[in-house]
């Protein structure tokens, strides 16, 4: 054992509540994430001692906003968070891991088969070059990965129409926001909020941005753009692929 993961302390009572029949999962991603994890730079030492609270158990009460049985796409994954603890304090979520960095896919995989994860797929790749390439979730995650107008231009086109953007944030939530919001207009976004997640299992609580989008995710070009992409894929071109394929 390094000497970052002797620093990893017992889990907190309510982990037992959260992760329920999960719970010794949970127990085996925290000590990977402070052996493996703080060995290879996926994760500081100095955040060994608060894994549990600050990011196993803060990253999984992002489930109390989410509906049963939907598709997720944490964009930025990292290490997992939030994914893998909403994967499995949430086994009926079929969740995709989207990182763009080899080391932490590679990270991230290992996980996902030492742990048995069937509701866990990971993709590596950028958020902003894999609209159109994964199918459409009903949720998108993510935590640590950009400001929220950034963000949500790579993550609502992700979505399927009405589906939601679910972001954890800290204390800059509200501004970020008010900042976000003539963006998140554009974005086709129809409501945006703040709230906060874990009471009784988290002090102080999680704050979540929650973003609605309406019918175009992505704002009104991404849609122009998909329906002339599906109908150039339905339009056979003369000296196009298609025609190549025939011949
Ligand atoms: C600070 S880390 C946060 C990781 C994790 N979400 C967490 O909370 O611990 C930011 C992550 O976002 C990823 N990232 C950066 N730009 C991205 C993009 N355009 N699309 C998807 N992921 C991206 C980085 O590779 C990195 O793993």
């Amino acid at each position: 054992m390094t000497e970052a993961a002797a620093e990893l302390p017992a889990p907190p009572e309510q982990a037992g509540a959260v992760f329920g029949e999960r719970f010794a999962d949970a127990l085996r991603y925290a000590e990977l994430l402070a052996d493996a994890g703080v060995q290879r730079g996926l994760i500081g030492p100095r955040e060994v001692p608060r894994l549990w609270e600050r990011h196993l158990l803060n990253c999984a009460v992002l489930s109390e906003v989410i509906d049963e049985d939907v598709s997720v796409c944490d964009v930025g994954s990292g290490a997992g968070l939030p994914g893998i603890p909403l994967a499995l304090a949430r086994p009926d979520l079929e969740i995709t891991l989207l990182e763009p960095l080899l080391r932490r896919t590679t990270f991230l995989e290992e996980v996902v088969r030492l742990l048995g994860l069937a509701n866990v797929t990971v993709v590596r790749g950028r958020a902003e070059e894999m609209v159109g390439k994964l199918p459409p979730v009903d949720v998108v995650t993510a935590r640590a990965v950009a400001p929220l107008e950034r963000l949500a231009g790579w993550g609502l086109p992700l979505l399927r129409p009405h589906g939601e953007m679910a972001v954890l944030k800290g204390d800059t939530a509200e501004e970020e926001l008010k900042a976000a919001r003539a963006a998140l207009g554009r974005l086709g976004a129809v409501s945006a909020s703040v709230t906060q997640v874990g009471a009784g299992v988290v002090d102080p609580l999680s704050t979540v941005v929650r973003v609605l989008v309406g019918e175009s995710p992505g704002g009104v070009r991404a849609a122009t753009r998909r329906a002339k992409a599906a109908r150039a894929s339905r339009t056979p071109r003369s000296g196009g692929s298609a025609g190549r394929r025939r011949r």
